[in-house]
């Protein structure tokens, strides 16, 4: 599936938060959304998702969806999300739950969550039992058990110390690999951005605006071996420099205001 953004812009009350933005998640590909803090990533994310009205623009989906896809569209947040007095595996049921499946399906699509991301031993478990991977492992679960067409991810490894966003990577690695669901990626990790992303969209200072979109061309599989280094070390000075510009014009705004 892919997204189609037109002319979107957005306000809340008086504070315009984007404005402008053209952008075509396209089928298959990661996408990260990167800028300064309050640039209005989240807001475009939840207008992505249909949480969030544009104050105008249009959004369009195009393309096909997986075989057995309940929700087409599918987030997956920071702070997990999950229901803490539900197991693991009554938490993956609930997004089933309000879809007409038959029983044998409904576990079928539960156990294989499970198995994917290696929950399998911790299903009858509290999310309160976990380490924090582990809950966001659960939180990749069950976005998957609907079968998106899109992934809509904000900021999924930022709650995590860097060992186990490494290793979350790796999952998202292995899901893209394996799957590849569109996906937009939002987070203020250029590491993270560097690691997963096809393209790297740069948002300004609020009102974000579409200030860049840098493509990163190595295959994702290949981006720790040495002969990539280089490049990925130009895109991610590039990305920075953008970045760290924004940023130095909206303390500047702020002190002048
Ligand atoms: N529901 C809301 N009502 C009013 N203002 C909001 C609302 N949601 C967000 N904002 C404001 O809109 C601006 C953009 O918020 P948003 O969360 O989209 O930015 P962001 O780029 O994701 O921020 P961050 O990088 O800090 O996570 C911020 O100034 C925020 O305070």
């Amino acid at each position: 599936m892919r997204l189609i953004i037109k002319d979107l812009c957005h306000r809340y009350d008086d504070l315009v938060v984007l404005e402008g933005i053209d952008l075509t998640v396209r089928e298959g590909e990661v996408l990260a959304v990167i800028g300064p803090s309050g640039c209005g990533k989240s807001t475009l994310l939840g207008i992505a998702g249909g949480i969030v009205a544009p104050t105008s623009g249009t959004i369009e989906t195009a393309g096909a969806v997986p075989d057995g896809c309940l929700n087409p569209v599918t987030f997956i947040f920071q702070d997990f999300a999950l229901l803490p007095w539900r197991s693991v595996e009554d938490n993956l049921a609930l997004v089933l739950e309000h879809h007409p499946l038959p029983a044998a399906e409904r576990r079928e699509r539960i156990e294989a969550g499970l198995r994917r991301m290696g929950l399998w031993d911790f299903r009858k478990a509290l999310p309160k039992q976990l380490s924090g991977g582990m809950r966001q492992r659960v939180g990749i679960a069950r976005a998957l058990a609907v079968r998106p067409a899109m992934l809509l991810l904000d900021e999924p490894l930022s709650a995590l110390d860097a060992q186990t966003r490494e290793l979350l990577m790796e999952d998202f690695l292995a899901l893209w690999q394996r799957e590849r669901t569109t996906a937009l990626y939002v987070t203020h990790n250029l590491d993270e951005a560097l690691r997963l992303a096809d393209r790297v969209v740069v948002l300004s200072r609020r009102p974000g605006r579409l200030r860049e979109i840098v493509t990163i061309e190595e295959p994702r599989d290949q981006r720790l071996q040495p002969s990539a280094q280089a490049h990925l070390a130009e895109v991610r000075d590039r990305l920075w420099h953008l970045i760290r510009a924004e940023a130095q014009l909206a303390d500047r705004e702020i002190a002048n205001a």
